[in-house]
């Protein structure tokens, strides 16, 4: 059953046009990401799923009710991650938990859930005395309290550090586990390749790839890049027939081959280091060094549009 289905969803706010046609499906017990780097349309794109806004057109339904005209019963089936200000600083963690346990008929179980969140010790502490990452997981803890079928989290770990955004990675598949499907935003690629099974990846308010990681990895990222480190330079020996750069390219695995003296750098896809290296064995080329750099996300994004994602990062 799809959980999320957006079809043709646009949002203009006067002359910008944050979320620009947009369609997707979101299944029940996957972790979905919508990735893209600032001002792309994420945050747009989520509140008109979560009923916060209203879509200039299109349609959006969440489990098969309208976010809008549903909100009273879609509360009550969904998590939405609230946002700092909605607690006030004086309010220790066990307080907010038993204010909102009382909201709903039956709650979980709070203090599970904090331990699940690894925050149990943090029940007598205020609001204002937490950590930015025990922060985040209070705010996870209290839209998971009424166990909803599913969770939406915006920018989960911006402002983390990169410990905490670990931990919180662990968290959220956790929560998968348990059996809530988890649609969340977020513009490290890094967090969309370990945590989502399917990515939607938007830009100027468009979706430009949808699939799994590895399949959006394999069709868009391009070659994975080894380094190698000779002990004498690539040897070029016409005379003998023996030209390292030619017998290499006449690989099929192989893409791309540059010698620069004792170095070597060479693109290619499947088993092109294997080859490569029984290549090498084979003319008796000894190696010291070695090091692979497989592509990501961040090279799919730059494939598709041709910029880097990390220089639009602002935080
Ligand atoms: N209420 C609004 N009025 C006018 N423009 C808006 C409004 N909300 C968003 N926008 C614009 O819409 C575009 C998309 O913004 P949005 O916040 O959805 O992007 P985002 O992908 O979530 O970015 P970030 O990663 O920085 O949160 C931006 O150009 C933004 O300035």
């Amino acid at each position: 059953m799809s959980v999320v289905v957006c079809e043709e969803v646009v949002r203009r706010f006067g002359a910008v046009t944050a979320v620009d046609g947009v369609s997707f499906q979101v299944e029940q017990g996957e972790i979905f990401g919508l990735i893209g780097p600032n001002g792309a349309g994420k945050t747009t794109l989520l509140n008109c799923v979560e009923g916060l806004d209203r879509p200039t057109s299109g349609s959006i339904s969440v489990l098969g009710r309208h976010p809008v005209t549903d909100r009273h019963e879609l509360t009550l089936r969904t998590g939405v991650q609230l946002q700092t200000a909605a607690l006030p600083p004086r309010i220790t963690v066990a307080e907010a938990m038993r204010l909102y346990s009382s909201l709903y008929k039956a709650p979980v179980p709070w203090k599970e859930l904090l331990a699940t969140l690894g925050i149990a010790g943090k029940q007598k502490t205020t609001v204002e005395r937490l950590s930015g990452g025990e922060r985040q997981r209070v705010f996870i803890a209290l839209a998971l309290l009424h166990k909803p079928e599913v969770v939406f989290l915006d920018e989960l770990t911006t402002a983390l550090d990169p410990q905490a955004r670990l931990a919180m990675w662990e968290v959220v598949k956790e929560i998968r586990d348990r059996g809530t499907t988890v649609v969340l935003t977020t513009h490290y690629m890094e967090e969309a390749e370990h945590l989502c099974d399917r990515v939607g990846i938007i830009d100027h308010g468009s979706i430009i790839a949808l699939d799994i990681v590895p399949a959006l990895i394999r069709d868009h990222a391009g070659d994975a890049t080894a380094r190698l480190t000779l002990t004498q330079p690539a040897p070029v020996n016409l005379d003998r027939g023996l030209d390292l750069e030619l017998e290499l390219e006449s690989i099929d695995t192989v893409t791309k081959v540059q010698p620069d003296g004792k170095y070597l750098t060479v693109q290619g896809t499947g088993g092109f280091l294997q080859d490569v290296l029984a290549e090498l064995t084979a003319r008796d080329v000894r190696i010291v060094d070695l090091r692979t750099t497989s592509p990501g996300l961040e090279d799919v994004f730059l494939n598709l549009t041709g910029r880097a994602m990390r220089t639009e990062e602002q935080s």
